[in-house]
This record gives C-alpha cells, structure tokens and sequence, in this order.
C-alpha cells in the first residue's frame, strides 16, 4: 500500500475528551423510563438480546495468573456469569468459546471450562479460534444458532494464557519421538538416538506472527502507522489516552464487567486489570522500538500487552429473556466479517468493517453513542481513523466513491481499550462488547459499534442497540 497524506488533524483529536462532559452524563437508574430515538430492524425473527458478560481481570503474562491452566480462568467467567445474571446454568443449551495459542491438553476448551464450572455434561460446547475476534466469532456463531431455531439460551466467551504457550520441540526431534515409539527392539532405538544432531534440540516458540508472511503483529502495525504517517509522538499520546481513560473507568468503578478471581492455594484476590498505567509522556517518548530496529515506532507502551485473561457472555432470544425476568443489556443487531490479503496491510479490520456494518443496518456514523474498537496498537488505531477519513483510501481500497468520515472521539473507547485494559486474545471480543453495552447504558445512549482487527487480515464489526431494560450494575 502507497504512503497516503491525510489531512485531518488526528492528533488534536486524539487529546483526550472532556472527562468532565462523561462524567456529568447522569447513570440511568431503574426508574428512568428510557425509549431508543431509533432501531434497528430484526433480522433474525428472535430479537437475539445480550443479557450480559462478564471477565477475569486482564493480568500482563507471568504476573498472578502464571501458574494456572487457561480453563481455570474460563471456568471462573463462566462460572461467574451464571453467577451475575441468575441463570441457573442447566438452562444453557449450547457453549461456544474461543481461544487462539491453544492449551493442548485442554484443546476444547469450552468443554473443559464448562465441566470444570459445573455445567451440566449435557451441554455441548465447541472451541472456536480467529485470531483477536474470537470470543466474536462465539457470539455469532451463537447468534446463527438461536436464528436458526436450533436453541434459545446460548453462552460464549474466550480466554488467552499468553503466561504459558505451547513450546514444541523442532520437527526433526518430534520425527525422531515419533519413529522410537514404533522401534521394537533395543538395536533399532540406538539406531534413531544416533541419527540426533545439535540442532535437533532447538525448540519452536510460537509467535504472534502471521503464518503466510512470517511478519510479527508488532512489525505490520509499524509498517501499517508508516503507510499512514501516523507519527511516534500521535502513537504515544493515543497510548496514554487510553491509559488514562482506563485508570479514570477503573476509580469510578465503571469496570462492572470484572469477576474477582482468587488464587487457587492463595488467599490473594485479583480484582482490577494490572497493565494500567499512567507514565508521563517523557517516559514513553523515551522507549526504544519494540519491533523494527532502529528506526520503527511501535514500542511497548504503544503496543498491546501479552495478557492473561477470560471472558463470557450470555445472548438469548428476548422471550426467554422475558420469560426468565431478566434485564438484557443491548441488542446483538447486526454483524459483518471483512478479510483482506494479509501480506498487505492486515490491522485495517475496523476501517473495512464499520461502513459495512453500518449500512447493513441502516445507521450512519452520527447515529453511533458508543465506539468500541479492538486497540491491538496506537498506530493501528490511528491509521484505521485516518483510513476512514480518506476519500483517496475509500476509492482506492474500499470500492467507494467518498469517505466513511471522521469518529468523534468522544464516543471512542471512553473506558479505555485493549492498549491500557489488556488484550487476552480471544476474551476481547466480549470485554468491547460489554463496555459498549454498559457506556450505552450509563451514558443514555442507543447504539454501539464493536470493531475489531485479526491475524489473517480479518476484522469484525458489529451493531449493538440498547434494551430499554438494560441495567448498568
Ligand atoms: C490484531 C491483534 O490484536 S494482533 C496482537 C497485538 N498484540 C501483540 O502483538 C502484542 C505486542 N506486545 C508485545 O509483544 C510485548 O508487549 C512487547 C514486545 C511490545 C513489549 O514486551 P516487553 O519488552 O516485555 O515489555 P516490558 O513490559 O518489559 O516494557 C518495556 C519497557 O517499556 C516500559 N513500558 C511498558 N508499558 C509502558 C507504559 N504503558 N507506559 C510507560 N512505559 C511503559 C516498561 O517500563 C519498560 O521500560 P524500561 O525498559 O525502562 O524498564
């Protein structure tokens, strides 16, 4: 992709919002009779509601979640979510959760976490992996499972343990293994330890890398905020917005989707997301790049973080919501996926997806209150903005005539985003999807907009409207 010259002035709107025009929106109480100015047509026949979600902390990698399996985390959110909501949890018919550096001894996850929650063992679960919008591909995949009337009451979710990642011996070590199971006599297992050379014993790491490219995350978003002109300085001022909203919705205790996670064999109870942190911008400014050396400009503080984390979230029809007394929080209206050639420019998922979503569902850019989208890096979300104000990118790249337009951000990630809150993979797709629905609710708006990018070039986007009955709790 060519170099493109925006002229907006990103920068000035990447400062923060007026903290005090958030914090005057009054919370709607159960009292307030609240009626949306709009909505958004059914498109499934069912009125597919979110009731709610929930989440672990968000802990950095081999901090206080380093010594557990990936399905304990998954199991306390899902546990917890029953929890929360009053569901007894034999009413859940179906469990769809994600997850994307697989644990291999637990590989259907959402089996394991859903046994291991006392789920009844009459609940068929499967583990779905895309990459960052996982825990998204669970939420519609359970969508397409209530429209198509196979069931009424499903939960998704995902969970990442980026503390402990699957390390494989090299092919040629794993051959070797392989081939000694099947020697029978004591002159043929000689025969194989023979064979072993030094390099044999050079382990596999996994990467955050795209496979076709061999490219790492960090080195795109760098390639990607070059294209784009996005500078170090709008990257590191973006980062600490983020940081500094996320510190602002931990003190008001806006965070209503964290669970409090005890430490098994520990009196210790996790309670709030640990890689928040407001630096002064000198410090930031003073990182070295974290990918491409020298001259890159993604750093670690302008990077999402290696998390640890888990989500859940429970979707039905609104008549079993109805049925259940429950108060959903939104509407789960419409969705889009978008995928391009992930040798190019693979991060731009919230650029292709949001005009796409929105004229899906007949709403315009002015009709969005509550913008949530995935922070994978600063410069990512820059050049995803600046992507969508460009009239040279629409014709170029989006096949129309004119710009999708510039994002108020005083409707963007008001609460923080994955850069401050953290990035567990497949848990993410929730987390955005609860606080959009809980920044609908507490800031009297209708409609939220999730977008998200992935690996493999992907990206999703989709329309949440406010339930009349949603409560901020
Ligand atoms: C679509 C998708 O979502 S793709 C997935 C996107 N996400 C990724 O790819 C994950 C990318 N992130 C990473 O791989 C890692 O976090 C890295 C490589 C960027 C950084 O890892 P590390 O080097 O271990 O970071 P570490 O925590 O040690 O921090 C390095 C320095 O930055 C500083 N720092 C980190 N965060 C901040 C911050 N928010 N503010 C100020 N300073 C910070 C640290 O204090 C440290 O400084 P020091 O060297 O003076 O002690």
């Amino acid at each position: 992709m060519a170099a493109i010259s925006v002229s907006t002035n990103l920068l000035a709107k990447a400062a923060l919002p007026s903290l005090g025009s958030l914090a005057a929106r009054s919370l709607t109480t159960s009292s307030t009779v609240w009626t949306p100015r709009k909505t958004v047509k059914d498109r499934t026949g069912k009125n597919i509601v979110f009731v709610d979600g929930v989440r672990t902390p968000f802990l950095t990698s081999g901090s206080d979640y380093q010594k557990l399996m990936p399905h304990q985390l998954a199991s306390h959110s899902l546990l917890h979510l029953m929890k929360k909501t009053g569901v007894p949890r034999e009413l859940v018919e179906y469990i769809i959760y994600g997850t994307v550096i697989q644990e291999v001894k637990t590989s259907n996850i959402g089996r394991e976490a859903a046994l291991s929650a006392g789920f009844s063992d009459k609940t068929p679960s499967h583990t779905v992996t895309m990459a960052c919008i996982s825990s998204n591909a669970g939420m519609t995949t359970g969508i397409g499972l209530i429209a198509a009337g196979a069931y009424d009451v499903i939960v998704a979710g995902g969970v990442e343990m980026m503390s402990d990642v699957p390390i494989r011996h090299s092919r040629k070590m794993r051959a070797l293994m392989l081939r000694a199971n099947k020697a029978k006599t004591l002159g043929q297992k000689l025969q194989l330890l023979s064979t072993i050379r030094p390099d044999f014993f050079v382990p596999e790491l996994p990467a955050v890398a795209e496979f076709s490219s061999g490219e790492t995350m960090g080195h795109s978003a760098d390639r990607l905020a070059a294209s784009f002109k996005v500078t170090r300085d709008e990257q590191d001022k973006y980062a600490l917005r983020s940081h500094t909203l996320a510190q602002e919705a931990t003190n008001k205790g806006y965070l209503t989707d964290i669970v409090p996670f005890k430490l098994p064999g520990s009196d210790k109870v996790v309670e709030k997301d640990n890689g928040i942190r407001v630096a002064p911008l000198e410090k930031l400014a003073s990182l070295k790049p974290a990918f491409v050396k020298p001259h890159g400009t993604v750093t670690a503080a302008n990077a999402s973080f290696l998390t640890d984390g888990a989500s859940a979230c429970l979707i039905m029809t609104e008549q079993k919501a109805k049925e259940l007394g429950l108060k959903p929080k939104c509407y789960l209206r419409d969705f889009v996926y978008v995928s391009q050639d992930p040798k190019d420019q693979l991060l731009l998922g919230p650029a292709y997806a949001t005009p796409k979503v929105l004229e899906k569902a007949g709403l315009a850019l002015s009709d969005i209150d509550a913008f949530e989208f995935h922070e994978a890096f600063a410069g990512q979300i820059l050049a995803n903005l600046k992507a969508m104000d460009s009239d040279w990118f629409a014709q170029n790249y989006m096949n129309r005539q004119s710009k999708v337009g510039a994002i108020d951000l005083n409707k963007f990630n008001n609460w923080g985003g994955s850069l401050s809150i953290g990035h567990p993979f497949a848990a993410t797709g929730v987390r955005l999807t609860v606080h959009a629905a809980n920044r609908l609710i507490r800031d009297d708006g209708t409609f939220g907009l999730i977008a998200a990018c992935a690996a493999g070039g992907q990206g999703v986007g989709m329309i949440v409207e406010r339930h009349p009955d949603g409560q901020a709790n």
